[in-house]
């Protein structure tokens, strides 16, 4: 069998175009223009190519950004008050603070420090309580993207068996809850389960978030199995021809090895990823609707 692949990038531009028109709407019909904050402490490479990427996507889809950059050694009061006043300013539905914070600031209280209602991320406790008792709340964005690509692809998840690797706060944790949620009967399994391979082939959908490059074999895989790589590695690739050191991105799985026996599959690069961002535009609008009282975006939403 060779997979169908799951093309993340065309699922999000199709999500960031219905991201647009519901803009589109909320302005004309209501002068209402959707307002998304990203908060940036110190000068990650990384972090700061996602947060011009959520700022160029945010105006793409008529929305306003505001970009706060911090200093490195900006201390935790400061950035709490940039947090309080984005808090209490009605021009922002949406506030992300991108993580990793550098080590002397503590992630769980800047977070917490969020207008739960305006936490884009659904990082915030309540959040992380409201999705795990099954009620309305912001949905974390790599998670709420996987969710979306399962359902596109399978359509309904009931009764199907789930296996997430990784119990992250961030993805691994929240996507089990999304789809014990959806009636999946799910396992979260990690780089401690025993016989991990036994554990993962029993399931119809396999969702990786262990944050090992290449980690998932396919025969681990049951034939069929729809196959989500949550994973982004930088690896060495070689040289370059003027001898400098080349690398690239991998998964958590071993993508060909998986490919050859599941039936559909996420790449890496090109797959979660994209949705991420994508994912990040529709809570700013679900935000916004809700803040105003109007009908949220449907398809937008767990
Ligand atoms: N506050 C947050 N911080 C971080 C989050 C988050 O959701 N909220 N997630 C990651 C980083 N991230 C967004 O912030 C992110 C990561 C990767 C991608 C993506 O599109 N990746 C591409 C590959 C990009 C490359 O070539 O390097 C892909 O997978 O195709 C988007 C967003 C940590 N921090």
């Amino acid at each position: 069998m060779t997979a169908t692949v799951i093309d993340g990038k065309a699922f999000a531009a199709k999500v960031r175009g219905q991201v647009a028109e519901h803009v589109a709407r909320l302005k004309e019909v209501h002068g209402i223009t959707p307002g998304l904050a990203v908060v940036l402490v110190g000068e990650d490479p990384a972090s700061q190519v996602y947060v011009r990427s959520k700022g160029k996507m945010t105006v793409e889809v008529g929305m306003a950004s505001f970009e706060h950059r911090l200093a490195i050694d900006t201390s935790e009061a400061d950035l709490l008050k940039v947090v309080h006043d984005l808090n209490n300013d009605p021009a922002v539905h949406g506030i992300l603070v991108q993580l990793p914070l550098p080590d002397h600031l503590d992630s769980d209280l800047v977070i917490n420090a969020i207008d739960p209602a305006k936490d884009v991320d659904g990082f915030h406790i309540s959040n992380v309580g409201l999705l795990g008792t099954g009620q309305k709340s912001m949905v974390p964005c790599t998670p709420l993207g996987s969710l979306m690509m399962l359902r596109d692809h399978l359509g309904s998840l009931s009764g199907k068996s789930a296996v997430v690797i990784g119990r992250s706060n961030i993805v691994g944790k929240p996507m089990a809850q999304l789809l014990l949620n959806d009636s999946c009967t799910v396992t979260i399994a990690h780089s401690r389960t025993a016989d991990l391979p036994s554990v993962v082939r029993q399931a119809d959908i396999v969702v990786a978030a262990v944050g090992r490059p290449q980690m998932v074999q396919g025969d681990w895989i049951k034939p069929g199995a729809t196959v989500i790589d949550v994973g982004i590695n930088r690896i060495d690739a070689g040289t370059k021809d003027d001898g400098s050191p080349k690398t690239r991105l991998v998964g958590d799985c071993d993508y060909d090895s998986c490919a050859a026996v599941a039936g559909a599959i996420t790449p890496v690069p090109g797959g979660v990823g994209p949705m991420t961002i994508a994912c990040l535009l529709a809570n700013t609008v679900t935000a916004c609707c809700r803040a105003n009282g109007l009908a949220e975006p449907e398809g937008l939403t767990a």
